[in-house]
């Protein structure tokens, strides 16, 4: 499988890297699933990413969008990455349900409709997140829902946007799936 590849090379990448931000720090396997079950859940057509990386979690949108008749669109600042995201997803025959857009993701949000997203992933620089408010909650429907990766392995930078998350949307929740998935639903 395309994402099993993909994430065999990060895993053999990342560990060679010391610094940080030069790993490619893919989306573990269980939180894929979990992802790509909650797309087909709240039938989400319009999905919007964070973070694309070299792809992983782009794969199990787009797979989930393609059984959902709906659209990934996901964003980076990084066109490599995207470049070597976009070569997988043409592999795993799943580049028309995809667009990778090279841009920062609060000014991508900023631009969005008001609620035409159903699920909006967050997987880009944690700490970045409350900077982009009220766009997160702005762009998703109601019913839509928000999740963000990395709620338990860093609790502490992930804090701020739970905070947001508790006082304008009445359900948030983490589920202890991968690095841990912060998921909250738009009343
Ligand atoms: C943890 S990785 C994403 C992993 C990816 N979701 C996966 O499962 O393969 C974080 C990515 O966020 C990107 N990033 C950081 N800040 C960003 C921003 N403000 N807007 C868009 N992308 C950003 C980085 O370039 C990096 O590729």
């Amino acid at each position: 499988m395309v994402i099993d590849r993909v994430a065999d090379a990060a895993a053999r990448h990342d560990v060679a890297q010391e610094d940080r931000l030069d790993r490619w720090r893919v989306l573990e396997p269980d939180a894929g699933r979990f992802l790509w079950f909650l797309v087909q859940a709240v039938e989400a057509r319009n999905i919007v990413e964070v973070g694309t990386s070299r792809g992983v979690s782009t794969l199990w949108l787009a797979d989930a969008a393609r059984a959902t008749g709906g659209r990934v669109t996901s964003f980076d600042t990084d066109p490599a990455a995207q470049r070597d995201a976009a070569a997988s997803l043409a592999d795993a025959g799943l580049a028309g349900h995809v667009d990778l857009r090279p841009d920062d993701g609060g000014r991508g949000l900023a631009a969005l409709g008001a609620g035409e997203v159903d699920l909006l992933f967050l997987d880009a620089e944690r700490t970045e997140y409350p900077s982009w408010w009220p766009h997160p909650v702005r762009v998703l429907r109601p019913g839509g829902v928000l999740v963000a990766d990395n709620a338990l392995s860093h609790p502490d930078e992930i804090a701020p946007l739970e905070e947001l998350l508790r006082r304008d949307l009445a359900a948030v929740t983490t589920i202890p799936v991968g690095k841990g998935e912060l998921v909250a639903r738009r009343a």
